[in-house]
Parts: C-alpha cells; sequence; structure tokens
C-alpha cells in the first residue's frame, strides 16, 4: 500500500479524553474512530489488526476441534425469558422493540441463542460431544464506556459453547478452551495468566479469566511469578488426556483482586506478583443452568432423558487490539508483534524527489509485494523527521529506508522498531530478507 493513497488519518496530538496509551495510540494512528459512546468505527489498519487476531482465534478453535458458525447478534427476548436472565441481565442489555412489537435485544452473549439451535437439532447421546463457537459483535450498555475499545458497548467477541453428557465430558472440553486459550495468547505475543474467577451474570461453578499484565489494567490480580516464565504446550493433542496441563497452570497460586485471598498470597513471600491486569478471555463451566430451564436434553443409552452439560468461554478480540498495544508500545508509538501488525515492511523513501531513491523505492515496493510481503511505502512528499515519527507510532515491525546517499551505493538501512537496532544491506537483498 502506498502512504500516499492509505486512509490513515493520523494525528499529531495526542486527544485530550484517551486516558491510556492504547486508546491515544489507537487514535493517533488512524486505526479507529469514535462514533459514539463505547462504539468505534474501524479505519483500514485498525481493521487489519483486528482481522489478523480473528484469524490466529480461528485457528486456534479450529485446532481444538470447535466448528465455526454465526449466530445473529439480534436475539429474540422470549429466548432470555426461558433462561430466566431477560430481566436479571439488567441495564446493561440493550432492548429493543421490532415494528410488530416483538421484544428483541442486541445479544451481549449467546448461551440462550446456542442452546435453542442445540436442543431444535439434536437428541441423542451420539450426538454429544459438540463444541461450536462464532465471532459476532455484541452489545453491553456499559455505564461508563472508557478506555477505548478495551471497554466498549459494541464490541467483537469470539463465543465458544460445549455439550456434554456428563461432567466428565464437560471437564474435557473445558480443558480444552483452557488450553487453546493459553495457544492463542502466546500467539498473539501476550503471556496471559489463568485465574480462578467470579461467574457473574454468566453463571457456573467453575471459571477462569486469562489475564494480561499491564499497569493500566482494570484487574487488580495477584499471582506466583513462576506463572510468566512457564511454557506454553505445542503440537498439543486435544484427544489425550489435557488434565495435567490445565494442572500445572493452576497449581500455583493466582487470583483476580475479586476472589483474592490475602493469608495465601502472604504464604508466597517474594514469589508474589502483584499487578493490574486486563482480562483477555473467561472461560465457564455451568453445567444444566441452560440447559435445564430450556429442556436442551438428549437420550441416553436407556432411553432416559439428559440435560447436557454445558460451558461457554469469550475471548474479547477486540479488547486484544488494545491490550496487545498495552503490553507492547514505547514513547514513540505502538510496537506491533510480527504475527499480527498490519503490514511487515514499512518501505521510507527519504528524499521524495530524488530521481534515483524514488526508481529504487518503486522497484523495491514492487519487487516485495510480488513476493507476498505486507509493505507500507511511504512514498510522500514529507521530511524524513515526519516519516520516522509517523512509521514509528504506528508501529511496523520493520523499516527500510532508501536515502540518496545508500542509494548511490545499492545500499539500504534496516531498522528493527521492538529493539531500534539498525542494519545496513544491500537492497537486492531485502526482498529475500523478507519474503
Ligand atoms: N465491554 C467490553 N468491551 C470489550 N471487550 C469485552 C467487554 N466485555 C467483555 N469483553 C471481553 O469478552 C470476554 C468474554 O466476556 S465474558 O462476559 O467474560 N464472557 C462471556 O460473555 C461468556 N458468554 C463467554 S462466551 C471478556 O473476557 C473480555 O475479554
Amino acid at each position: 500500500m502506498r502512504l500516499s493513497a492509505y486512509f490513515l488519518p493520523t494525528l499529531k496530538e495526542t486527544p485530550a479524553e484517551a486516558q491510556i496509551a492504547s486508546h491515544r495510540l489507537m487514535l493517533r494512528a488512524g486505526m479507529v474512530r469514535q462514533a459514539s459512546a463505547g462504539i468505534y468505527s474501524w479505519l483500514p489498519m485498525g481493521l487489519k489488526v483486528l482481522k489478523k487476531i480473528e484469524q490466529i482465534v480461528r485457528e486456534e478453535q479450529d485446532a481444538a476441534g470447535a466448528q465455526e458458525m454465526l449466530m445473529p447478534t439480534i436475539q429474540s427476548a422470549d429466548l432470555w425469558r426461558e433462561s430466566g436472565r431477560y430481566d436479571a441481565y439488567g441495564p446493561e442489555m440493550l432492548r429493543i422493540r421490532d415494528r410488530h412489537q416483538r421484544d428483541m435485544l442486541y445479544g451481549p452473549t449467546n448461551e440462550e441463542q446456542i442452546t435453542d439451535i442445540f436442543r431444535g437439532a439434536l437428541r441423542s447421546y451420539k450426538d454429544v460431544p459438540k463444541l461450536l463457537y462464532h465471532i459476532q459483535w455484541k452489545f453491553r450498555d456499559e455505564i461508563r464506556p472508557r478506555f477505548g475499545v478495551m471497554r466498549g458497548r459494541e464490541f467483537l467477541m469470539k463465543d465458544s459453547y460445549s455439550f456434554d453428557l456428563d461432567n466428565a465430558g464437560a471437564r474435557r472440553s473445558y480443558n480444552k478452551m483452557f488450553v487453546a486459550y493459553l495457544r492463542t495468547f502466546a500467539r498473539l505475543g501476550l503471556k496471559a495468566i489463568p485465574m480462578r474467577a467470579d461467574t457473574g451474570p454468566i453463571g457456573g461453578d467453575m471459571s477462569h479469566e486469562f489475564l494480561v499484565l499491564a499497569e493500566t489494567g482494570e484487574s487488580e490480580v495477584y499471582c506466583h511469578k513462576d506463572f510468566l516464565d512457564f511454557e506454553v504446550p505445542e503440537d498439543v493433542d486435544y484427544d489425550g488426556d489435557l488434565q495435567p496441563i490445565v494442572d500445572r497452570w493452576t497449581s500455583l497460586y493466582a487470583a483476580t483482586d475479586e476472589i483474592h485471598d490475602s493469608e495465601q498470597a502472604a504464604a508466597l513471600g517474594d514469589d508474589l506478583v502483584t499487578a493490574r491486569g486486563i482480562e483477555v478471555g473467561h472461560i465457564f463451566n455451568f453445567s444444566t443452568k441452560y440447559s435445564k430451564p430450556m429442556n436442551a436434553v438428549v437420550t441416553g443409552s436407556e432411553g432416559e432423558e439428559i440435560p447436557v452439560e454445558m460451558g461457554s468461554y469469550g475471548i474479547g478480540v477486540s479488547r486484544l487490539v488494545g491490550a496487545i498495544i498495552e503490553a507492547s508500545h514505547d514513547d514513540n508509538g505502538i510496537i506491533w508483534p510480527e504475527s499480527v501488525t498490519p503490514f511487515k515492511v514499512g518501505l521510507i523513501n527519504l528524499r521524495y524527489g530524488d530521481e534515483a531513491c524514488t526508481s529504487a523505492c518503486d522497484t523495491l515496493y514492487r519487487d516485495l509485494r510480488r513476493a507476498g510481503v505486507e509493505v507500507l511505502y511511504d512514498d510522500r512528499d514529507k521530511k524524513a523527521g515526519a516519516k520516522f515519527a509517523d512509521m514509528d507510532l504506528i508501529g511496523l515491525p520493520w523499516q527500510v529506508v532508501i536515502g540518496p546517499r545508500g542509494v548511490k551505493n545499492g545500499i539500504a538501512e534496516v531498522k528493527n522498531r521492538a529493539d531500534g537496532e539498525r542494519i545496513e544491506m544491500p537492497i537486492a537483498a531485502v526482498v529475500e530478507r523478507f519474503a
């Protein structure tokens, strides 16, 4: 993409309403614009990152054996009356009436919806286990949306739902999601620590939150420092016994302030880490909380009716854009991990109007794209300083700089955004380096 043509409305000034780094940087880097309180438009570069995160979430769900579908954003209130959550959910629910005066709502989550689909389709114990997910926009009428996309009112969530015959089966589904979450957040370049959590309006008796340590996190978290060095499992056999992995990752103390036990924590002494955390995922096992009232049952081998054992598993896909920036930025701007960066290489023509520079850059831009490298080419008529500042702000992992001196010797300067290291290399070697 040529920067001269790209819809990337960067801002020089820090918007007053932005209180945390990720909110400031997403506005300044032209990634989002607020449409109304807690509701954002995703501009081209922000959407590229959102979709890369979504794709990594999708790949790890598929690897764990979950099947993707898509449920609507608008739901019938009748389903929520069946589960008893319509009134209980409170003012966060956006309630709508359609032209026929039917009570509808903009879904804050989809337990009722997916349970209705299951009960209408599956009847036999042979039909379970099932693990279904979708990646869909949610609405929660937060009283004080803040921190940009971190606590929005309309936000993108991956929510999975599991259906099993018994508690042992439900535990296996829970463990699959637990491990898939460890892998997902690691691939996003984040250290997310699973912590026992409160189950809240979703309900149930077992729940873990996955928290990324960041000083602007909304949760106060306490955990054993060894968690920070735990290896995330590779090559997982999701049909095998995952309990040992879950046991290892829940063996040491880790709790959010909601369920923190100060005595237990004190026993850790210097091993205790106290920090703020961003909740990027939350998984729940809630047995028959929805299947009983909604009569989602399967027929057992002796013909008896069994309400299915369920769980739900959420990841804040849009929140993750902010969380990754919180965990990876500096004073000059964002520092994207390569796994989610909107472009891999920022190509900078240092001297607009210099024929040799421009033709070297145009050729390199063409060759990089031919090699399939995602490149953002700063071909604008701007001073070098402004180009460097913008490229540092938007946070691409690699900068390739072509200046009038270098081009005479066929040399490009390559800068690593994360550690600032600069090396020189022949322009002819750049494509191979990044392809
Ligand atoms: N207001 C919000 N803005 C952005 N992300 C949010 C918001 N509320 C929740 N999330 C994200 O969505 C994830 C799942 O939300 S949740 O309420 O914990 N869980 C559920 O809704 C369950 N139905 C799991 S499927 C959270 O861990 C968080 O990362």
